[in-house]
């Protein structure tokens, strides 16, 4: 399979979700061009009232090359929903890999190599993983290693998946795996929303390759994680497993 990504990341959107990141997202934006400085980054933000979508507005205008895009919603309305969002932004447009990265510097920029390696190689979803051999998490909270853990196995246990970490938040997909999903059918807000891509991703018959990366709890800011997001995780699950085994519809 042919290269479709630059060497420093042409052809490279890199979809970066925000809720009240004002400080981390100068960071961030500026880690992410100083490693890969061919991508572009599209920053979508759900009116964030500490101001981050003026800071993406700001970044955007002072960047002359253009690489740095804002999309505004109007309200908090969940992570899955903000991706769905990027992503219909970025297949509308001629990127070959859309990528999901954290604004809080969980997810390193400079580890970004890694995932865009792996989908040269021939992936079509590279996820960034905790716990395969090399990944590791740097002060995570033990109560949220402990559950995220938890959660990916009850979620391999539960689907009769292989993934280690099928609910990572830093992934690459080909824009192909993308355009085969039904949008209008992922009803998944939280965080399993990831979990529901990556194994629409396995049934849909691409190749999921996890690459090894250092998940680092965040310095500044707090995460959105909440008992709703849990129990919707817990759910979907459940059914998608169900689903599954009974030999009931694709997914969802
Ligand atoms: N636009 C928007 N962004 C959001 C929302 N909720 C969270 N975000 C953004 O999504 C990113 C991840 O949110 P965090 O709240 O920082 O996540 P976390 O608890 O550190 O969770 C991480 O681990 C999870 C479990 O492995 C991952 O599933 C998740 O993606 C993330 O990597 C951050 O950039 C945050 O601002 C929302 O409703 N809307």
């Amino acid at each position: 399979m042919s290269n479709v990504i630059g060497p420093t990341g042409e052809n490279v959107l890199v979809v970066i979700p925000t809720y009240n990141e004002s400080e981390n997202l100068p960071i961030i934006v500026d880690r992410l061009l100083s490693a890969l400085a061919g991508v572009h980054v599209l920053v979508v933000d759900d009116s964030s009232p500490d101001g981050t979508g003026e800071i993406a507005d700001r970044l955007a205008a002072e960047d002359e090359a253009g690489r740095i895009h804002v999309l505004h919603r109007t309200e908090k309305d969940g992570l899955g929903k903000a991706y769905l969002a990027g992503f219909t932004w970025g297949l509308a447009r001629e990127y070959a890999v859309l990528v999901e990265m954290d604004a809080d510097g969980s997810h390193a920029p400079e580890q970004l190599h890694r995932l865009l390696d792996a989908v040269n190689a021939g992936a079509d979803l590279a996820i960034g993983s905790r716990y395969v051999t090399g990944g590791s998490t740097v002060n995570w909270p033990k109560r949220r290693e402990f559950l995220s853990r938890g959660a990916n196995t009850y979620a391999r246990l539960a689907l009769g998946s292989s993934i280690r970490d099928i609910t990572a938040g830093f992934r690459a997909y080909r824009r192909e795996v993308l355009e085969s999903f039904d949008f209008a059918a992922i009803d998944s807000a939280g965080y399993c929303f990831q979990i529901d891509l990556a194994w629409r991703a396995v049934q849909g018959g691409f190749t999921v390759t996890e690459v090894p990366i250092t998940f680092t709890e965040r310095a500044i800011g707090e995460s959105k994680m909440d008992g709703g997001v849990i129990t919707e995780a817990f759910l979907q699950v459940a059914r998608w497993g169900m689903d599954s085994r009974f030999g009931r519809s694709k997914h969802g």
